[in-house]
């Protein structure tokens, strides 16, 4: 375009001086194109300038044509004469044979008569032919109203214009098959797979013993001594399909049972079992969890039963510095393998992972240039890792020799958590590695050069959750082999079923999550929003800590409305007025994210969490300690049947708010309250920053949160309050209260916190604080008011309901007190 402008110059310009044609071409090229209407105008222009220098030759030219034109005009005139003559005596002849539908003849005569031939009669009995074909179709356009496009273009098969029957003399329209409008089909079908529909059922209260499943005998002796030697109904199902069996006669499984039934177990006992004879140190069972406090339960349960077996169990969940996670996880040496040592001194340098930094450590190995033949291989130091996915990752990315090429054992606990939409990219880096041959690298090569087919590896994989969803496609992005789907048949279900003879596909498609049945449900309902934390005060006096609050240490000193003395106990209030208001069951980033502390801190505390009970080291799991833990915590077992009415005075509590901060002023405000119970008082959350509001380094965190645990599990804090990072998953033995003191955000929130109580077949009670405002969503969603047994689409509980309790508050007692915490609570925020 530039170009065509730049080289068009104007006919009239004058010749220029070579440094003025240099300017203005300068000039021309630095101008914009012409729109498309000028470039007209000038071609227009450029056109009528050379016309001028043609216009005498043209004008003779002209006239020569035009008398041409003349010429032939006036010939054609006459032939046209000609033409018409012999169509008029032609007309004549046919006189009497024409019918009044003389239209297609009319149009043909329009057609065939030339214009300016025509008389004046022609002419008026053409017009009126038309006129009155045109009022015709006028008549017939009001009659039946316009068609759409589609349907002009597709007239139905069976329909023939009423006025069209006139025109086809005497014929009759043929018979049309009547339309038929074909039905929509309806699947026979079902979207789910077999394995899905038909899962594997258990009854509530099947029973077997542990010894005749195939239970090694130091892990029975194990068990023993924690007072299991009966399976629980989710064990009695699982165990006989994993224990005892090679890699390739297992089913990978889905577990879906109520929370507190005994699912961890379910994979603890196989994994030890199978690595019960292991000759060499391999990581052989990966078992990620979301939470770090989840970590060390898992790693506490497999510590309870392997002593006495040489099994080495290691996490990776960011509490630690990544390098020294890495240490506990792998190790360098050097091995001597002549055979590998050539074929690496041959081997081209594979650019893609090919590193300067680790070339010159190698050189500056000395045992590299020293010991020739040895090579250098990196060993797991565990056989069993338990991790969060986050960082499980990390080390696959960024650890030197950790990989999952021996792993047979893949678990996922709270699956229907890991695999959330927002939160399953893990499995991306994971399920790859899961699928390395290069382990049985040797073997395969062998196979193949005796033309024998390489076997496919296997790993086992579990998933697990008290809230397993059925949603296929993320089950399915994990490629499942043989895959069977338990669950636990509850006793109502079970009854009914087998009356009616009804399949598990009904009883699985409603996909409910279960409350466990020996759980206790009650909401308070309330309308004065501003006086909640009185309802919790009044609740825990009167249905919780019935008879007062009474100190399990120093001499059970009676506690009640602040008359009395009270121990002091780490309660983790250096939390209180930390602020960050996340939904802990929504975000877990932090959990299973990588942790940037670089404290030297040497002590660990990962295998001491959750009781005191467990103190025992990781690397060294048939310690004393091990073996005291469990003296101690079959003593507490036992007495958790001997626990007489009174001794409700004693009871513990899991509260539950939404926040974290919310979790913490109520804490404060409690504790404000009635100052005696501040020491009985705790928080767990995820708090990141300190009371001076520093950032806290994870590991402290990490720290804080055993401590909290342990005290709780222990007795000495008897009040926890907590965000939902404690619904999942937390074992606390005995823990017989939960209470909402916010709504909990979903169906599937409610379930899990209120599974921290009712576990193991033990009763419990859960409560929930249920506002004004929030009464039609909770009764609807949770509560199952329209329902007579109490269930909701989402959550069964069987026959049960969950009860309506009254509380009244003595306004008279607690408005002043309540007037003053408030106010000192305003004072701590503000930093008074
Ligand atoms: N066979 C058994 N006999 C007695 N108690 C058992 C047995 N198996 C497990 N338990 C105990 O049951 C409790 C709950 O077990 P576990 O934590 O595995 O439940 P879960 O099904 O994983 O719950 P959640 O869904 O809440 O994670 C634990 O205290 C555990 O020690």
């Amino acid at each position: 375009m530039s170009q065509f402008y730049a080289r068009y110059i104007p006919p009239s310009a004058p010749k220029a001086s070579s440094e003025d044609s240099r300017s203005s071409l300068k000039r021309l090229n630095t101008l914009k194109p012409p729109s498309e209407s000028k470039k007209r105008k000038l071609e227009q222009e450029r056109a009528g300038k050379s016309q001028n220098s043609k216009h005498d030759a043209d004008e003779i030219a002209q006239r020569r044509d035009q008398e041409s034109v003349e010429q032939t005009k006036s010939r054609d005139r006459g032939a046209e004469k000609e033409r018409h003559e012999r169509k008029k005596s032609r007309q004549e002849r046919a006189n009497g044979a024409v019918t009044k539908h003389e239209e297609p003849t009319a149009v043909a005569q329009d057609q065939d008569d030339g214009v300016g031939v025509e008389n004046d009669a022609d002419i008026s009995s053409r017009h009126s032919k038309v006129l009155s074909r045109f009022s015709k179709s006028k008549e017939r356009a009001s009659r039946h109203p316009p068609t759409t496009p589609d349907e002009e273009q597709q007239p139905p098969l069976n329909h023939i214009h009423p006025d069209r029957t006139n025109i086809v003399h005497d014929l009759k329209p043929i018979p049309q098959p009547a339309v038929s409008i074909p039905e929509r089909p309806i699947p026979t079908y079902s979207t789910a797979p077999d394995w899905l529909k038909n899962p594997l059922t258990v009854k509530h209260n099947e029973q077997r013993k542990f010894e005749d499943l195939g239970v090694g005998k130091k892990i029975l002796h194990q068990l023993a001594a924690q007072q299991k030697e009966y399976t629980l109904p989710v064990q009695s199902a699982v165990l006989p399909l994993l224990l005892d069996r090679e890699v390739h006669q297992r089913p990978d499984l889905c577990v879906a049972a109520a929370t507190g039934s005994g699912k961890t177990f379910a994979y603890v006992l196989p994994i030890l079992n199978s690595l019960r004879k292991r000759k060499q140190i391999r990581l052989r069972a990966v078992i990620v969890v979301p939470t770090r406090a989840l970590v060390k339960q898992v790693v506490q349960a497999l510590e309870s039963c392997s002593a006495g077996l040489d099994v080495r169990i290691g996490t990776a969940e960011g509490s630690r510095t990544l390098a020294e996670e890495q240490g506990q996880l792998v190790e360098e040496t050097m091995v001597y393998d002549p055979e590998e040592y050539k074929r690496q001194r041959e081997a081209p340098i594979d650019w893609d992972t090919f590193s300067l930094n680790d070339l010159i450590d190698q050189a500056n190995t000395k045992e590299l240039t020293t010991n020739v033949g040895h090579v250098q291989v990196f060993l797991s130091k565990v056989d069993v890792l338990v991790c969060t996915p986050g960082r499980l990752v990390e080390h696959l990315q960024s650890t030197k020799g950790f990989n999952l090429n021996d792993v047979q054992w893949f678990v996922a606990d709270e699956a229907d958590r890991l695999l959330n939409e927002s939160y399953h990219e893990w499995l991306e880096t994971v399920l790859p590695a899961l699928k390395s041959q290069k382990a049985t690298e040797q073997r395969d090569k062998l196979l193949k050069q005796m033309y024998m087919d390489v076997p496919k590896r296997r790993v086992t994989k579990i998933l697990l959750s008290a809230t397993m969803t059925s949603d296929i496609s993320q089950l399915l992005g994990l490629e499942l082999t043989d895959p069977k789907l338990v669950v636990v048949e509850d006793a109502k279900l079970q009854q009914s079923n087998q009356e009616a003879d009804i399949d598990m596909t009904d009883v699985n498609d409603k996909a409910e999550f279960k409350v466990p049945p020996q759980l206790t449900e009650s909401a308070i309902a309330f309308k004065d929003s501003e006086n909640k934390p009185l309802y919790l005060l009044e609740l825990l006096h009167k249905h919780i800590f019935v008879g007062g609050l009474v100190s399990q240490e120093k001499g059970r000193k009676r506690l009640t409305n602040g008359n009395t003395q009270h121990d002091t106990i780490a309660t983790g209030k250096d939390d209180v007025s930390s602020s960050s208001s996340e939904n802990d069951e929504n975000s877990i980033a932090d959990d299973t994210s990588s942790s940037a502390s670089s404290e030297s801190d040497t002590g660990s505390d990962v295998s001491s969490i959750a009781s005191d009970d467990t103190s025992s080291s990781r690397s060294s799991p048939d310690s004393a300690s091990t073996i005291s833990s469990k003296t101690r915590q079959s003593k507490q077992t036992a007495s958790r049947f001997t626990k007489q009415p009174d001794d409700r005075a004693q009871s513990r509590v899991l509260v539950f708010t939404r926040s974290t901060e919310s979790a913490h002023r109520l804490a404060r405000l409690l504790a404000l309250l009635q100052p005696p119970l501040a020491s009985l008082i705790a928080t767990f959350t995820r708090s990141s920053t300190t009371t001076d509001g520093h950032a806290k380094n994870t590991k402290s965190i990490s720290r804080n949160q055993s401590k909290v645990l342990q005290s709780f599990t222990a007795g000495r804090t008897r009040i926890l309050i907590s965000t939902d990072v404690a619904a999942r998953g937390l074992d606390i033995p005995n823990l017989e209260h939960v209470i909402n003191y916010d709504v909990p955000p979903s169906p599937l929130i409610y379930v899990h916190r209120i599974g921290r109580t009712a576990r193991a077949g033990q009763t419990g009670n859960a409560w929930t604080l249920v506002e004004h405002r929030q009464g039609k969503w909770f009764w609807e969603t949770i509560g199952g008011r329209n329902s007579e047994s109490g269930e909701t689409k989402t959550i069964g509980r069987g026959e049960k309901l969950v009860h309506k309790v009254n509380i009244v508050i003595d306004k008279e007692k607690w408005m002043a007190p309540y007037e003053n915490a408030l106010r000192k609570l305003g004072e701590d925020v503000r930093g008074h």
